[in-house]
């Protein structure tokens, strides 16, 4: 139940609308029952010959009625569904925000399909929450009390049955098919996760299966996983319309016994013969309230499952997180320093960084080098916050990373990874990510800027920029970090798929461009970094030398054999 609270939390949120679904339910539960009493009544009197104006008022009664039943049932459904899909959404963007805090760090945990199996599936089937089960048990509670206070003018023993009829349908049979539906609730979300899961590597993988024909073996798998959730689908849709089904069979019994005990009591003279078929009537729509409740352990259950998963994945990292409070770090170009860094991957034991000290002061450039898987890509992350430092402290300004905004350093940060996604759209849409106060013709030039002069801002990009080649995508990453203007550069190998000659020219405008800022630059190519202030060579994950580029040649260390190596690679 706990695991409602949130939502339960977000639901009321929309105050309003649900005590208004709640009040027009009631409305309508309560002039259906009022309406068939009508009914019943009017057809035993019409036999008794009364006078004509008694016929025309029950006629007008029952119009009346219908009339409110149908818009109040109307406005219930209105509200109650506004409701829920406000809740809906306000929750996908609740869960969305939680998980774009912690990212990184999720997918060490949940594999993207599952991830979206969540924030799909499961944030879907609480759809059922408000609607199935938090106000139709009020609603049924409600519209019977006042039925059996009506009911009991005329019969106390119909009121034992109706009272009886109301245990077994809304609460005694409910409870027993709940215990019976959890396993199967279970399998359906399991097979849905899976079903998701598979579909988004088929997605992500479709190029390499193809390649390495495992496309047919990926693609039964994909079958498999599909047949099995619609068995689990349909498994569970029988279940419900089972329990459904013996809920409506009881709840008819219990109106045959109510017709039974009225005719008992008018033979024994306890009852007036023209109220039994309104008594008939009244017990046959009241119990229309409660034999939907057969289907609400499964709405139950499904709701507070989803609600598990959901939390599953932000309490997790809300632990994990200490709860500080944060601040915006200061406009201009920062100081960085990294004081005692170490740091390990979340159920990692291996020590990617170790010991790490380095300062970079504002406005310098900083050059990182080392071989692969040195560490080199993880210190730019623990630098954008992407990750925490598992020892140590990491500042800007003074200000430690963990102080830091962390929506701010984004804001206040170029960056240009090893992958750059790129999204559906145009050229002008993908540079424009997160200003638009730029015009085309400047935004031109910054394309022409980085070398991109074929392009014009018109040009479509396919999702994960599939139309550009690798060089191309570094120069639109490069021409979207220009446009974004910060004082803060962070570059991981930008330009490792440029020719010699293109990537001089993107270094020469970053030198220009950047001029005032405080550049850090990963590159394995030691061709083009004389211009650093500093060059940093790291070596698993520790800084083995660092120093100027003529203050490396001439310790003819590490930098220098590096250098030695590139210059043998070029002349043979
Ligand atoms: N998400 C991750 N989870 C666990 N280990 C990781 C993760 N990312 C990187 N590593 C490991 O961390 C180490 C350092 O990786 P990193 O990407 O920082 O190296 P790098 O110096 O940038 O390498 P390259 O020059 O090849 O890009 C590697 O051994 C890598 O296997």
């Amino acid at each position: 139940m706990s695991e409602l609270l949130t939502i339960v939390r977000l639901m009321i949120s929309q105050k309003k609308d649900v005590i208004l679904s709640v009040v027009f339910g009631y409305i309508a539960g309560i002039a259906a029952v009022g309406l068939f009493a009508a009914n019943g009544y009017l057809i035993s009197r019409a036999a008794l010959e009364p006078p004509l104006y008694v016929l025309i008022t029950m006629v007008a009664v029952v119009k009346i009625g219908s009339f409110i039943r149908a818009i109040s049932r109307y406005a219930e459904r209105y509200y109650s569904h506004r409701a829920t899909f406000t809740m809906l959404s306000e929750l996908r963007v609740y869960f969305y925000e939680k998980v774009e805090q912690h990212a990184p760090s999720l997918f060490h945990k949940y594999r993207s399909g599952d991830l979206l199996a969540r924030i799909v599936g499961d944030v879907e089937s609480l759809q059922h929450l408000f609607l199935r089960v938090f106000y139709p048990p009020i609603i049924m509670i409600t519209v019977f009390v006042s039925t059996i206070l009506f009911v009991s003018f005329y019969s106390m023993k119909i009121v034992v049955l109706l009272v009886v009829g109301l245990a077994l349908t809304g609460l005694i049979i409910p409870a027993w098919f709940a215990k019976k539906q959890k396993k199967v609730s279970n399998r359906l979300r399991e097979e849905r996760a899976s079903l998701s899961t598979e579909v988004t590597e088929w997605f992500y993988g479709f190029r390499e299966l193809k390649i390495h024909q495992k496309l047919e073996d990926k693609e039964q798998q994909l079958v498999n996983a599909s047949n099995q959730y619609i068995f689990e689908q349909q498994r569970e849709g029988t279940q419900g319309n089972v329990n459904q089904a013996t809920n409506v069979a009881i709840a008819l019994v219990i109106s045959w016994a109510v017709l039974a005990m009225g005719a008992f009591l008018v033979a024994h003279g306890n009852l007036d013969g023209v109220f039994l078929a309104m008594l008939v009537m009244v017990s046959l729509t009241v119990f229309e309230h409660s034999t939907p409740m057969a289907v609400f352990p499964i709405h139950y259950e499904d709701s507070e499952r989803a609600a598990k998963r959901l939390n599953a994945v932000i309490e997790s990292e809300d632990e994990e997180q200490e709860q500080v409070q944060t601040k915006e770090i200061t406009s201009g170009p920062p100081t960085v320093k990294l004081n005692e860094v170490s740091f390990s991957f979340p159920n990692d034991d291996r020590n990617i960084l170790s010991d790490v000290n380095v300062v970079l002061p504002a406005g310098s450039k900083t050059a990182i080098v080392g071989p692969s898987g040195s560490g080199k890509s993880t210190l730019l992350q623990l630098l954008l916050k992407l990750y925490p430092a598992t020892a140590g402290e990491i500042s800007l300004s003074g200000v430690p990373v963990t102080h830091i905004d962390q929506e701010n350093l984004w804001q206040k940060t170029n960056v240009v990874l090893q992958e750059n996604h790129f999204f559906f759209g145009t050229i002008k849409d993908n540079l424009l990510l997160q200003t638009d106060n730029w015009s085309d013709d400047e935004l031109q030039q910054v394309l022409d800027a980085v070398q991109l002069k074929g392009f014009s801002l018109k040009d479509t990009v396919l999702e994960k920029g599939q139309n550009l080649s690798g060089g191309e995508k570094q120069r639109l990453a490069m021409a979207r970090a220009l446009v974004k203007n910060a004082s803060f550069w962070i570059l991981d190998e930008p330009t490792s798929s440029l020719d010699s000659w293109t990537e001089q020219q993107i270094y020469e405008l970053l030198y220009r461009q950047a001029k005032n800022d405080t550049v850090v630059l990963v590159s394995h190519r030691l061709a083009g970094l004389e211009r650093m202030d500093q060059i940093i060579v790291m070596d698993q994950g520790k800084i083995v030398e660092s120093g100027t580029f003529n203050d490396l040649i001439k310790m003819k260390g590490y930098f220098y054999k590096l250098k030695q190596v590139e210059k043998s690679i070029l002349l043979s």
